[in-house]
């Protein structure tokens, strides 16, 4: 990917430098000079792009990253304990599709000075970063997608944990000593207290009957697989802090990417993207059933599902989908020959792991764009499926089964499909609507795959304390 940053260039004039302990972070501001290294870009003269100034630096382990995220629109990013959670707002862009984000964030990310960064090989993330999330359908849905450019970033990743901070250079020279530091002087978290439930616009019954239909239109011919929805409505008694949200899900869901953005906050098992130092991964996941209490009884539901007809054939259009429209932007792909079934706590998936060598101008957005919506959230044809979705469904997708995620100014980056997860009500912070899919094909029973959606709304119940 084209990248003009220029470390440790453009910097003139004398640099005072005072570390100060924010939580066990080292917080650091820094004044320099900079020298004009470009103008201000317009994209054909119409969008104004921010003029970026960025700094890394080597923290102490700052602790639990959960633990770190000072007020509730703090961003976060975390699995197993790495990742990276961020703050403040530089920039927002409202996006009108992934590949209009993704050269927006060419562009910008073209414009940036970098003055200093981590020594030896820097983890993919540290440095300058945005993190998105992107509507399902932008053609079906009143909601926008965004990538925001945040002012500080705290990272953890192989052993090494940095800071990053990002300031307009049209602006204040670094982020104001009044904004939102991590960890100590934080906002309190407060629980969302007493939570009541109810169904969306489709009742349970009503949900099992559209899906009755879907799989009519299935047996009629002209779809293979398609992905339904369903969502429901959670109120709390005080208004929802994702913080909330993320320290649960981070802690109980630990091999799933916990994720907050802009409201939409979950715990997502399924990778659609991720590239890092040219290698380009993707964990595809169909094919699902609901754990018991029972370790012995789990072992054979793992064994009836890895051979479920079924299954497998809801899992390979998924993998199929992937496989191909990857395919342009890779070489040296290898797509194993049969899933294997991914542990979680409240399901047991069939999972395939893709990996393949991304090519020197795929960056990770690009090859979101390609990739979404794959056939694990929408279906087989895409086109066909997308269609019986919007007609049948009955739920505005909002940000639910668009890919979430973050990027940095190489083009490696991570992009989750949101799923496991709830959108809070910008309107009502009481207010919660949480999202669960299944995927249907020919043999689907509409029972069975209520009960699916069930199971998957319980990591997000959970995590609400019900
Ligand atoms: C749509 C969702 O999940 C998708 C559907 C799956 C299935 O039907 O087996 C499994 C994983 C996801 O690709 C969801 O969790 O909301």
């Amino acid at each position: 990917m084209a990248n003009a940053v220029c470390r440790g260039q453009s910097i003139t004039g004398s640099r005072e430098r005072r570390i100060s302990h924010a939580g066990g972070v080292l917080a650091e501001r820094s004044r320099a000079t900079l020298s004009r290294v470009s103008t201000n870009l317009s994209a054909g003269g119409a969008v104004d792009r921010p003029r970026l100034h960025v700094a890394t630096e080597e923290i102490p382990d700052p602790g639990r990253l959960s633990g770190l995220l000072p007020e509730p629109g703090a961003l976060a990013w975390i699995r197993r304990g790495e990742g990276m959670i961020a703050f403040g707002e530089v920039a927002r862009h409202k996006a009108t599709s992934i590949a209009e984000a993704e050269q927006w964030w060419r562009e910008t990310s073209a414009q940036v000075v970098v003055d200093r960064g981590l020594d030896g090989d820097e983890p993919a993330g540290a440095g300058f970063v945005a993190f998105g999330s992107f509507c399902f359908d932008h053609d079906n849905t009143p909601s926008e997608s965004v990538l925001i450019i945040p002012q500080v970033v705290i990272g953890r990743r192989g052993g090494r944990a940095w800071r990053t901070t990002i300031s307009n250079v049209g602006g204040d020279d670094w982020p104001s000593e009044d904004g939102p530091a991590a960890g100590a002087g934080a906002l309190p978290v407060q629980s969302p207290g007493a939570v009541s439930f109810a169904d969306g616009k489709l009742s349970g019954p009503e949900w099992e009957s559209m899906i009755g239909e879907t799989v009519r239109r299935i047996n009629a011919g002209k779809l293979g697989k398609v992905v339904m929805a369903r969502e429901l409505l959670a109120l709390a008694a005080n208004p929802i802090d994702p913080r909330w949200l993320v320290a649960r899900l981070a802690a109980d869901y630990p091999a799933c990417w916990t994720y907050h953005v802009d409201g939409l906050v979950g715990a997502t098992p399924e990778m659609l993207i991720r590239r890092e130092s040219g290698l380009a991964t993707s964990r595809v996941l169909a094919g699902t059933i609901r754990r018991s209490d029972d370790a012995d009884h789990d072992l054979a539901l793992a064994a009836a599902l890895s051979q479920s007809s079924k299954d497998l054939q809801e899992h390979e259009y998924a993998v199929d989908s992937v496989a191909r429209a990857l395919a342009p932007y890779c070489s040296g792909m290898n797509v194993p020959d049969a899933p294997y079934v991914l542990e979680l706590p409240n399901v047991l998936h069939l999972a395939t792991d893709v990996t393949a060598v991304a090519g020197p101008d795929a960056s990770s957005l690009a090859m979101a764009a390609a990739l979404h919506p794959s056939a694990a959230v929408c279906g087989t044809p895409t086109d066909a499926a997308r269609a019986t979705i919007a007609e049948l469904e009955q739920l505005d997708r909002n940000r639910y089964t668009g890919p979430v995620g973050w990027i940095d100014a190489d083009g490696d980056g991570e992009w989750a499909i949101a799923l496991r997860c709830g959108r809070i009500d910008p309107d009502d912070p009481r207010q919660i609507r949480l999202y669960a899919g299944c995927g249907i094909v020919a043999e689907s029973d509409p029972a069975a795959e209520l009960a699916e959606s069930v199971a998957k709304l319980v990591p997000m119940r959970d995590a609400l304390g019900s």
